[in-house]
């Protein structure tokens, strides 16, 4: 595999709108293509003039013998020509060991899925009901609890909506906590346990790590709001239970 990169400096907007747009069209061409791995068409933040369009091409052979002398290559150069002469560069890159591994689209998938979201709740309940401070706030702890705790994670890490389907969904999470009172000493050391289940039973992933914890921080917070509000309280509708990815604005943060 190899990939090539094409760098071009439009200065004149409307010329940018018109270049995207014959792009949009000249990627029919690369779709239809069995020598075109993907491509995507960058446009400068910094400076909005330029453009990096990168193409993964199976072989360098296979894109200059077999894309250009192709059937789709008159096509595809009718629709870019006109920006030809924007070309600043266009070479081959082979990619060197330097490379960071590919990341699962889904915290979910990231965890390592029910399985993985199973241990750290087990492990997680084992050290709250040792907890001298914990212990007495789970006096009704029931082993449905563990599970119930693992589908709820699986749903707020992007994987199969079945807490909504089955647990009362967003609603039923919210109403669990009512009346418990929780004091900001018992959310910390809930924190802590939890950050050493997580250190435990989650791969070593540093960004994974910090994602997940910045989760339990921000649900914990919300929990202890709800448990101010007594027993029985009206909730209103919530809402869906909310979504927790891995970019930072992207998920459902305020629900
Ligand atoms: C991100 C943070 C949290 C999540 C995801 C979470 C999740 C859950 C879930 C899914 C349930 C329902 C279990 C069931 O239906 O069996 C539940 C109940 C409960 N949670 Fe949390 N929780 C969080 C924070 C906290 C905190 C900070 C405390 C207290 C320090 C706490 C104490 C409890 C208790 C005592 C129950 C059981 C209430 C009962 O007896 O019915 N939770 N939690």
């Amino acid at each position: 595999m190899t990939t090539e990169y094409i760098r071009y400096r439009i200065a004149d907007p409307e010329r940018r709108a018109a270049f995207e747009k014959a792009y949009a069209a000249a990627a029919e061409q690369l779709d239809a293509a069995p020598e075109c791995l993907g491509y995507d068409l960058a446009q400068g933040v910094e400076e909005p003039e330029r453009y990096i369009l990168r193409i993964e091409w199976t072989s360098v052979e296979d894109h200059l013998k077999g894309f250009r002398g192709g059937p789709l290559f008159g096509d595809f150069l009718d629709r870019v020509r006109p920006y030809i002469d924007d070309i600043e560069e266009m070479k081959h890159y082979a990619r060197t060991a330097v490379a960071s591994a590919p990341r699962a689209a889904t915290l979910y998938e990231a965890v390592g899925g029910i399985g993985a979201l199973r241990r750290l709740s087990d492990t997680f309940y084992a050290a709250v009901l040792a907890d001298p401070v914990l212990a007495p706030v789970f006096a009704h702890f029931t082993p449905e609890h563990r599970e119930h705790v693992a589908v709820w994670l699986a749903e707020v890490f992007g994987g199969p909506a079945d807490f909504t389907a089955t647990a009362g969904g967003h609603q039923g999470l919210l109403r669990a906590h009512l009346g418990l009172a929780v004091t900001d000493e018992q959310r910390l050391r809930w924190l802590e346990l939890m950050s050493g289940a997580v250190d435990r039973e989650l791969p070593p992933d540093p960004a994974l790590r910090r994602r997940v914890m910045e989760y339990f921080d921000w649900g914990t917070r919300i929990a202890q709001d709800v448990s101010r509000q007594p027993d029985g309280a009206d909730l209103g509708e919530p809402g869906a239970t909310p979504r927790w990815g891995w970019e930072k604005d992207g998920g459902n943060e305020t629900a």
